[in-house]
This record gives structure tokens, C-alpha cells and sequence, in this order.
């Protein structure tokens, strides 16, 4: 049957060409091309796409927007096959690391997959020696062992010198014991670690001759790779059931304890740090920060994860928005969509601007990241603190606003954004702890005060601040100038905007650094002083955000209407923050509280400019609908006989008469009858 493009007028109202922006959101043609072609692969391939149970009636496949309705244990088998099917896929067809990277998203499924490419790999490559690498790589590449990253444990996530976990070096067999002495040192969370891993990054405090070096990272090997079962002293499983139906429950998250395991001495990742033969412990020369290595990896490919999740959200709920109509209908007319109430504009187009600006800041992201490893490898780690505090403020900034924003979204979509078939429900349960893991948004966000209480107080030294705090090099002007405005347009300039985030982030800056001076034990201060210091952070890395938006302006984009559009959503996405955090500005003494009304007028003007475009915007990010998982995003807008149809397939009516009637229900109502007749 033919479909009808219920979002045809909408489409039609594009100012710009959809698919120039296509590219423009990927990142570049080549990488269009290989997510186009991997999300139409898997959309297609009924293996990849659907759950398929054996129940009474056979094998029966369930979609995507199904998966809600299925028990775990089905469904974490099913996680397993698409694996075992996409890697398959990848080797029969040779696909590049790009490609297999994709697939693995766009089966979008959380899977012990994520944690053997996302931190298992990556921690041995940050913290092996080259003959470690030379070991463990190829058969970690072959998925010939299949590992996770065991860093937290019950009682300490955030705290990573707390851990308990032991590691005590046995010179007369050249061994390490690896112990687990108390409940709380028992590993807890590790995705992939409860069912399915052979081996582990195990976090351990290295002890030598009695004395504890701190933490340090070894290859564990945890199962048979004959039968699977446990090795001798090892305790392991799956940590129990997590937030919300499906979502991150295909991930076998688990629990680990050793009781004197012994492994090989050359099991120690020794880049930072060596034990020799004879049990002497030996720092190398590179900084012991790079035992955190992988941490920074996987936080910098976060923050693209999250203009993903954000976009997809943001793309449900704009295609749904021009679908829905309530209010307004005159004379037998249609009612009003609810895209066009101001209200649905306000809480919805900064979130679409959000996505893009968190693409652009993600794509930079992974630039500074390359060139810092590469200076790394070189031994020069004098960018390595802005690279650890960037990653940590800008991975803290976007997912608490893509996790808020999921469920703005959900909102947005009123009452059948609350159906699982709207897909956002399991978007947010499945996106929401990324606010946690790879560290605590918060614990992140005191990370990058540290750094800014530590830049701040290096500016009376003479050391000339670079890179994302260049802007504190011109702290005398940032401290005491005015913001210009005069007019609600003139908040479009871009020097206007970035003016009064520097402005901003200097002030809040230096107010804490201030506060800080008057404690005699910087650390106390540091505690009383945290809520500020986190708003302090916050504004350093929105700045962050916004001038890369802006930089990305300043770059040549081609394409019909491309560039303007973006700029619309780069103004709207900075006079967002400016309006939400307009009492930052206002205290700071940047604005006066006219120029802070200008720009609340200039982003409701902006959110009409943005309006006939806001479906094509959302287009551009070129999600399939099996990607979406959601009728209310579908492409072709045909969302209520869609949402009928779902209803049907609920196991709940499967018979008219649901199980527990004749128990339960029948007594009741007989109960009613007699009293009736009475
Ligand atoms: C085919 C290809 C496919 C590719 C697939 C890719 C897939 C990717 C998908 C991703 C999937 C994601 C799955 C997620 C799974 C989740 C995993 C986890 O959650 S793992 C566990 C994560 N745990 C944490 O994040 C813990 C958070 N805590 C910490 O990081 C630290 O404890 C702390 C930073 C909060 C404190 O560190 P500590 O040493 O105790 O104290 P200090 O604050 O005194 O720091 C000392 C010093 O070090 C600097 N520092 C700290 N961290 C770093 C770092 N990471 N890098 C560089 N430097 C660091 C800090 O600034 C201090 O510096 P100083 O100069 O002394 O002030
Ligand atoms: C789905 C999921 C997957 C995970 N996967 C892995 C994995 O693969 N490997 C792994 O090792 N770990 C993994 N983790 C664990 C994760 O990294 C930790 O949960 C995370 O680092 C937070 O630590 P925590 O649980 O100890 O939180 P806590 O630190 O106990 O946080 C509790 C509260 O205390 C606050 N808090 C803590 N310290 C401070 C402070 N200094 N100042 C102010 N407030 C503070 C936090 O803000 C938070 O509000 C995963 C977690 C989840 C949820």
C-alpha cells in the first residue's frame, strides 16, 4: 500500500536544501554515506531489526517498539544473536572501524559489544606497554577474548582511590593476587562483566613489599574460554534487573569478587608504572593521570552519543508536534498544530538547537582529543588538563540536557508521549545514565572548577591561559566591560554573544576564586564553596558550546540556506542559555536586565524564522523509522491508525476477557449484584 506523507506541507516549507544539511550533520559526505547506507542495512535485515522469541506459537519476531512487552532473559538472548549476526556481518563483508562502529549503533541495542569496543580496548591501549598491545589487542580485535572495564565497585563509583579491590605482587612465583577483602570491594556495574566477558580490566591497589602504590589497572582473566564457566576464585553475575522495560536491560551489568586469584606479573598494564621481577615498583615518566586514559576516551565519544539521543527525541517530538492539533478550529476548519503555540516553540527549538550545537561541539571534541593523544605518544602532556576537564565539563553539559530534554520531548508529546510506543519512555531510561557512568555529572563538573580555580589563580603568575580559557588572558577587559546592546537585534552578533559568556564565565570565575582566598583550608572552602563552583563550571563549558557553534560558522558551508539556518539555531541555542540563566548575567553585572528583555524578544522572533523549517530540520538527521522506534516520529506522519493498530498487539488483548477475571473480577461484580438486588 501506498503511504501518504501526513508531513508533506510541512516539508514543503523548507527554506534550505534537507539534504546538503544531511552532510552537514554527519560530518562530512563519506560519513553520510556509510550512516545512511548502515542504518537502511539494518532497518532491512529482519535479523538485525527485530526480537525473535520462541513461544507456544513458534518463533515469533517482535519489532522495535515491541521490545517494551518482552521478559529480559528474551530479550538478552536476542542481544546476544544480533551480536553474534553483526560481527559476523562485519567480518564476512570487511567492514571498516567506521562502519562496524556504525552498525553497532544503529542496532542500537546497549550490549556487552559497547563495553568491549568503548573501554576494554581502549584502556589497554592508553595504559599496555607496546609488547601489551602486541599481546592483547589482536585477540581483543578478533573477539577472540571479550572484555570489560572493572573499575567500580559496591561501595566506591566516583572515588576511584577508594577502591578496595587488592593486588599484591608475589615475587617468589612472580604473580599478582588479586583479592576482593570486603563486601564493598566487590565489583559492581561493569556492563558486560555479568554474563558474557572472558576477561577484565580489574582497578586494584598495587601493593609491593607491604606498600600500597594506589590503583592500577590489570588483565583478568575471569571464564573459561572452553565452557564459559567462572575460573577458580572467582565469583561473578548479573547485578539485577534496571530502570524501565527493555532499555538498558540487555546489558548484563555485573558483580565480581576474587579470592586470590593469581595472575601473571606482565597482566599489569605497565605504561605508567612497572613492577619488575624482583618486586621493585617503578614509576615511568609519563604522568600517572594516564591510568584515567580511557576515561577521557570514552567521556569525548559521549558527547556525540548525545546530540544522537537528543536528535532522535527532538525529531519525535517536531515531526508529532506538526501532527497533533488541539484548540482553535473555526468553522468547521482544522484546529491549530501545536508547533505553532509559542509555548511548544519555546520548550521545543532550543532543544533542536541543541543538537546540532552539541554535534558541532562533539566533532571538535574528537579533534582536540586526537591531537592531544598524538602529543601524548610524543611525551608532551602540557595540554593533557584542558583535554581531561573539556571532556569531563562539555560529556557533564550534555548529557544532563539531552537526558532533560529527552523527557521535555516526552512532554511535548502530551499524553501518548507516555505510550512505549512513542519510543521515548526507553530512550530516556536507556539514555539517563549516562548522566552517571563514565563519571557522576556533578563529581565532573567540581573537576573542571579545579582546573578554573587553578587557571585563575595562575593569571597573576604571568602564565598566558590557551586553548578553551584563552579567554581569561583578557580578564582585565572581561571584568569591567558592558554589554552594548541596544536593540533585540543586536543580540544576533556573534562578537555580542560570545562577549557576554566570557564576560560571564570570567565573573563567575573569579567570584569564586575570591570567595576561595578567604578560607585558611582551600579545601573546606572548596566543599562549602561546590554549588557555586559547579555554576562556575557550568558557564565555562557553555561558552565552550556556544563559540564552537560559532566556530563552525566562520567555517566555508556550502549548500542552499545551510548557513543561515544555522545561524538561527546557533542564536537560539546562546540566547536560550542567555534567557535560562539570565540571572548569571544580570548578577554578574554584564547586562542590564533591558538587554536581557531584547534577548528573550530576539529568541521569540527567532523561533518563528525557525518554525517552517523545524521538520526539515529534524529530517536532517536522517533517522529511519526503525532507528526511531517511535510512531509518533514516523517519517510519513501517519501516526493515529498507526497508534490503533499497536494498541491491538498490547498481550493485554490478546483475549477480551483478561486472565484473573473469573478469580477476581467475577466475585466483585456478583458481590455488586446481590447488593443491588437488596
Ligand atoms: C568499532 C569501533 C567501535 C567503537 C565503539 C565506541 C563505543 C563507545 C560507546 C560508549 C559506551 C559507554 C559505555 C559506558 C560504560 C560505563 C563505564 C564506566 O562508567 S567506567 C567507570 C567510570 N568511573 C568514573 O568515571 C569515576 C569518576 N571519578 C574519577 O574520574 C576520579 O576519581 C576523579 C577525577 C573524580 C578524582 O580523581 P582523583 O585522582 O581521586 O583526584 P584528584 O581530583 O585529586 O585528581 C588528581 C589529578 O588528576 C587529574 N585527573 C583526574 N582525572 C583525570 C583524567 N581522566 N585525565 C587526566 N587528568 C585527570 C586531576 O585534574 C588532578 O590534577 P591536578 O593537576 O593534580 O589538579
Ligand atoms: C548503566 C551503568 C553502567 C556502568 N558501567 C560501568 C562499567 O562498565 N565499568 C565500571 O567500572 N563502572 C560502571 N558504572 C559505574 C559508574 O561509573 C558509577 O556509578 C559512576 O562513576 C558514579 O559513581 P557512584 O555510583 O559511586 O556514585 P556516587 O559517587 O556514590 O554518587 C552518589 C551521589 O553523591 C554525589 N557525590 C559523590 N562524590 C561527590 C563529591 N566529591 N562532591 C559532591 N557530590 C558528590 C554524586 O553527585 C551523586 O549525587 C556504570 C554505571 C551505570 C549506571
Amino acid at each position: 500500500m501506498e503511504s501518504i506523507d501526513y508531513l508533506a506541507e510541512e516539508r514543503k516549507k523548507a527554506e534550505f536544501n534537507v539534504d546538503e544539511m544531511k552532510i552537514v550533520w554527519a560530518g562530512s559526505r563519506r560519513a553520510f554515506e556509510v550512516s545512511d547506507y548502515i542504518s537502511k542495512l539494518v532497518a532491512d535485515d529482519p535479523d538485525l531489526s527485530f526480537i525473535f522469541i520462541e513461544c507456544h506459537r513458534g518463533i515469533q519476531g517482535f519489532s522495535k517498539e515491541e521490545r517494551t512487552m518482552l521478559p529480559r532473559k528474551e530479550l538478552f538472548k536476542n542481544t546476544l544473536r544480533k551480536s553474534a549476526y553483526s560481527w559476523k556481518h562485519i567480518i564476512d563483508h570487511q567492514l571498516s572501524e567506521e562502519e562496524a562502529e556504525r552498525l553497532r549503533y544503529f542496532v542500537d541495542e546497549p550490549a556487552f559489544i559497547d563495553s568491549h569496543l568503548g573501554v576494554f580496548i581502549p584502556a589497554i591501549k592508553g595504559q599496555g606497554t607496546k609488547e601489551q598491545l602486541k599481546k592483547w589487542l589482536p585477540l581483543a580485535y578478533k573477539m577472540q577474548i571479550i572484555g570489560c572495564y572493572a573499575q567500580t565497585e559496591l561501595g566506591h563509583g566516583s572515588n576511584v582511590q577508594g577502591l578496595e579491590t587488592t593486588a599484591t605482587f608475589d615475587p617468589r612465583t612472580d604473580e599478582f593476587v588479586i583479592h576482593s577483602p570486603t563486601l564493598t570491594s566487590s565489583k559492581w556495574w561493569p556492563g558486560g562483566l555479568g554474563k558474557v566477558s572472558t576477561h577484565a580490566i580489574v582497578y586494584a591497589r598495587l601493593i609491593t613489599d607491604g606498600k600500597d602504590h594506589g590503583i592500577n589497572g590489570f588483565i583478568v582473566q575471569l571464564r573459561s574460554l572452553e565452557d564459559h564457566k567462572p575460573l577458580p576464585g572467582i565469583t561473578v553475575g548479573d547485578i539485577g534487573t534496571k530502570f524501565g522495560n527493555g532499555a538498558y536491560n540487555t546489558m548484563d551489568n555485573g558483580v565480581l569478587r576474587f579470592d586470590h586469584v593469581r595472575i601473571p606479573r606482565d597482566q599489569m598494564l605497565m605504561r605508567v608504572a612497572q613492577v619488575t621481577k624482583d618486586g621493585k615498583y617503578v614509576q615511568s615518566d609519563v604522568p600517572r593521570q594516564l591510568l584515567y586514559e580511557s576515561m577521557v576516551y570514552t567521556r569525548q565519544a559521549l558527547v556525540t552519543y548525545a546530540s544522537g539521543a537528543l536528535s532522535r527525541a527532538v525529531c519525535i517530538a517536531t515531526r508529532y508536534s506538526a501532527v497533533r492539533r488541539q484548540f482553535g478550529s473555526q468553522n468547521g476548519g482544522q484546529e491549530i498544530q501545536v508547533i505553532d503555540y509559542k509555548t511548544q516553540q519555546s520548550r521545543l527549538f532550543p532543544l533542536l538547537a541543541s543538537a546540532y550545537a552539541f554535534r558541532f561541539v562533539g566533532e571538535w571534541l574528537k579533534w582536540f582529543y586526537t591531537d592531544v593523544t598524538q602529543r601524548l605518544q610524543a611525551n608532551d602532556f602540557s595540554t593533557l588538563p584542558e583535554l581531561h576537564a573539556t571532556t569531563a565539563g562539555i560529556k557533564s553539559l550534555t548529557t544532563t540536557a539531552t537526558a532533560d530534554g529527552i523527557e521535555e520531548c516526552r512532554k511535548l508529546c502530551g499524553g501518548h508521549g507516555y505510550l512505549c510506543s512513542s519510543g521515548l519512555p526507553e530512550l530516556y531510561a536507556v539514555y539517563v545514565p549516562a548522566c552517571t557512568f563514565e563519571g557522576d555529572n556533578v563529581v565532573l563538573l567540581l573537576q573542571v572548577a579545579r582546573f578554573l580555580m587553578k587557571t585563575v589563580s595562575q593569571l597573576s603568575s604571568g602564565k598566558k591561559p590557551t586553548g578553551t580559557i584563552a579567554y581569561m588572558g583578557k580578564i582585565e577587559h572581561l571584568m569591567q566591560c558592558r554589554s552594548d546592546v541596544e536593540q533585540a537585534k543586536d543580540w544576533l552578533k556573534p562578537s555580542a554573544i560570545l562577549e557576554a559568556f566570557e564576560a560571564r564565565a570570567t565573573r563567575m570565575s573569579v567570584a569564586c576564586a575570591q570567595s576561595l582566598s578567604k578560607f585558611d583550608n582551600p579545601e573546606e572552602g572548596f566543599q562549602e564553596l561546590a554549588p557555586d563552583l559547579v555554576e562556575a563550571a557550568l558557564a565555562h563549558c557553555q561558552l565552550i558550546v556556544v563559540s564552537k557553534f560559532i566556530e563552525k560558522l566562520q567555517q566555508d558551508i556550502p549548500g542552499e540556506g545551510i548557513k543561515q539556518q544555522l545561524e538561527v539555531l546557533c542564536c537560539i541555542y546562546a540566547l536560550f542559555l542567555l534567557h535560562k540563566h539570565h540571572g548569571d548575567f544580570l548578577v554578574t553585572g554584564y547586562i542590564t536586565s533591558k538587554q536581557g528583555l531584547f534577548a528573550n524578544e530576539q529568541l521569540r522572533a527567532l523561533y518563528t524564522q525557525v518554525r517552517p523549517n523545524a521538520v526539515s530540520l529534524a529530517d536532517a538527521f536522517n533517522h529511519t523509522d526503525h532507528f526511531l522506534g517511535s510512531i509518533l516520529g514516523r517519517y510519513d506522519g501517519n501516526v493515529y491508525p498507526k497508534l490503533y493498530e499497536a494498541a491491538w498487539k498490547d498481550p493485554l488483548n490478546e483475549s477480551d476477557v483478561p486472565d484473573g477475571f473469573d478469580e477476581y473480577i467475577r466475585p466483585l461484580l456478583k458481590q455488586q449484584l446481590q447488593t443491588a438486588r437488596l
